[in-house]
């Protein structure tokens, strides 16, 4: 009886070594050297084995694979060994982010009808009435533009009403697009600041609300930099939730890039300093560090992010706070992001989930009430639906063709 009790016990116990072994397959997670924060680990995509040395090439691995340096310039990595997926494995190659919004203007669907759309079915009538005018200003509130722009589109288009008596369906929209444009802050910096300087990486921390998508922004972010060719390595600072750091080296698995991510439950700063640091020691052009959904409501939750971005300036100042809303939350946005800014000072907003709400006015709302650029927005699920902010081709896309 004892000796069927041991077999039944050895197989129990092989069974479940057998299953975690499998799980594990492809991850390789290392505990950092000894003066790393306590428990913090890296995440090395999956690579094949160096046959030339006993040392692996996941041992050697620094980063992605580095693009083909210009003639005449060094390579900004020291990566010496291309990163080569397991045998069966392939990273993604992810497209550029040039002309995004173009390709995917359709996911602004909703937007466009009942924006754009409307727009244009009123101002195409023979003779504008008040009615009518009412009918311009309802429509621009209804997508969440906000009461100053709303205004300043219809003051602008009433003075032009002459004009628009006599213009083709073509003239008008492209009116419409040019008002739209002008109230999308056209000459608002824009620029995502993702690149080596003064000898180390551009740091980049992604803040906002449960759920609003930054976990997600972060791996689309991953992806658009190494697809224009840059090396990128991610910080898992969500100690909250386990799942979050998970779906975070999955990003980075699939597009070869390290992750560094913490215990259940530790601190989120150390994470994030932990982040920085490995980054910097592998001379990559950008570290990208994802950080936990906070209320804006709760004051300790918003002092702990204060803490996270002045952790990471012990090693220079941060070079960009993005703020993700969701775009489906409409005015609520501008609130929460009026509460972080205060917590810290936001560079940029990530507007997600245009793709699912009418409202894409928000965008307008959110720079006016801020004074931050939108400078990405997300336009869908996919791993490359995140396009960056050109306000004329935002405006075109709500307009749609005439
Ligand atoms: N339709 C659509 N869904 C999106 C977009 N961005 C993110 N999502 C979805 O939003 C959900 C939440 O995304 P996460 O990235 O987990 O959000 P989070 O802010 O990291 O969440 P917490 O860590 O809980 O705070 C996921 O189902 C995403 O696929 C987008 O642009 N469009």
């Amino acid at each position: 009886m004892e000796f069927v009790l041991i077999a039944i016990a050895i197989l129990v116990v092989a069974l479940i070594a057998g299953v975690g072994l499998l799980v594990n397959r492809g991850r390789r997670t290392t505990r950092l050297d000894s003066d790393a924060a306590r428990g913090t680990t890296l995440t090395r995509p999956p690579i094949a084995p160096d046959p030339t040395s006993g040392a692996t090439a996941a041992d050697r691995y620094t980063g992605p694979p580095t693009p083909a340096a210009p003639t005449g310039t060094e390579p900004t990595s020291p990566v010496d060994l291309p990163a080569e997926p397991e045998p069966g494995l392939v990273f993604d190659t992810p497209p550029p982010s040039a002309g995004r919004l173009i390709r995917l203007r359709s996911r602004l669907a909703r937007s466009q009808s009942s924006l754009g759309r409307g727009l244009l079915t009123v101002l195409a009538r023979e003779k504008l009435t008040e009615d009518d005018w009412e009918e311009v200003e309802e429509t621009l509130l209804a997508a969440d533009v906000g009461v100053a722009a709303t205004t300043q589109i219809v003051n602008r288009l009433r003075t032009q009403s002459l004009v628009l008596a006599t213009a083709s369906g073509l003239q008008l929209r492209d009116l419409v697009v040019r008002e739209l444009t002008a109230v999308l802050g056209p000459d608002l910096d824009r620029t995502l600041h993702t690149s080596r300087h003064d000898g180390r990486p551009a740091v980049v921390l992604v803040v906002g609300v449960n759920g609003a998508g930054k976990t997600t922004t972060v791996g689309k972010i991953a992806r658009v930099l190494v697809g224009d060719g840059k090396s990128v390595l991610l910080g898992a600072a969500d100690t909250f939730r386990a799942a979050a750091a998970d779906q975070l080296e999955t990003w980075g698995e699939r597009v070869g890039v390290l992750t560094v991510r913490g215990r259940e439950g530790g601190d989120p700063a150390s994470v994030a300093f932990e982040a920085v640091r490995t980054g910097t020691e592998a001379e990559v052009d950008a570290v990208l560090v994802d950080t936990a959904g906070r209320l804006h409501t709760k004051s300790g939750l918003m002092d702990e992010l204060g803490k996270v971005k002045r952790v990471v300036e012990k090693h220079g100042p941060v070079d960009e706070v993005l703020l993700v809303l969701d775009a489906t939350t409409g005015q609520n946005g501008v609130v929460q992001a009026r509460v972080f800014t205060e917590a810290v000072e936001v560079t940029g907003v990530v507007l997600t989930k245009l793709d699912g709400t009418a409202k894409g006015g928000i965008v307008v709302a959110v720079q006016r009430e801020l004074g931050i650029p939108v400078k990405l927005i997300g336009l869908g699920e996919g791993p490359d639906d995140l396009a960056p902010f050109e306000p004329e081709a935002f405006a075109e896309a709500l307009v749609g063709n005439a």
